[in-house]
């Protein structure tokens, strides 16, 4: 018997952490896969007001936070848009963001989103 209760993931679940690990092959250096220290991004804490990473996307999947995978593209584009705020233009990391936001708006194109949403009513 097992000490750790394995918890069945929800259809919704399921479907969340496989939008997840489809947007994350889209970030290969794992740029976005941890929050942001001020150690690594000096003020960043004070700039951003909302941070956000896929680390956190997927707990917020895991304690059921979200509801609908709109919700989830929220996180993502808020995600992006951080790290086209926090750093300039010419930097790896804002251009980076910005590629990551184009092809992750394809994965999350509404019409994906609704008949994802309806397969799992
Ligand atoms: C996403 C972002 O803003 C970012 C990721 C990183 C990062 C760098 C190396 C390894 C993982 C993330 C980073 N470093 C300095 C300033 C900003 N960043």
């Amino acid at each position: 018997l097992n000490k750790v209760e394995e918890k069945e993931l929800t259809p919704l679940q399921e479907a969340l952490s496989q939008l997840i690990r489809r947007l994350q092959r889209k970030d290969p250096s794992a740029f976005f896969s941890f929050p942001m220290t001020d150690l690594i991004a000096p003020g960043y804490s004070t700039i951003i007001k909302r941070p956000m990473d896929f680390g956190a996307m997927k707990e917020k999947v895991k304690n059921e936070y979200y509801e609908s995978p709109e919700e989830l593209k929220v996180d993502f584009r808020i995600m992006c848009e951080n790290a086209m705020i926090y750093n300039k233009p010419e930097t790896i990391y804002h251009k980076a963001a910005r590629k990551l936001l184009l092809s992750g708006m394809k994965i999350l194109r509404p019409e994906r989103l609704e008949s994802l949403r309806q397969s799992i009513e």
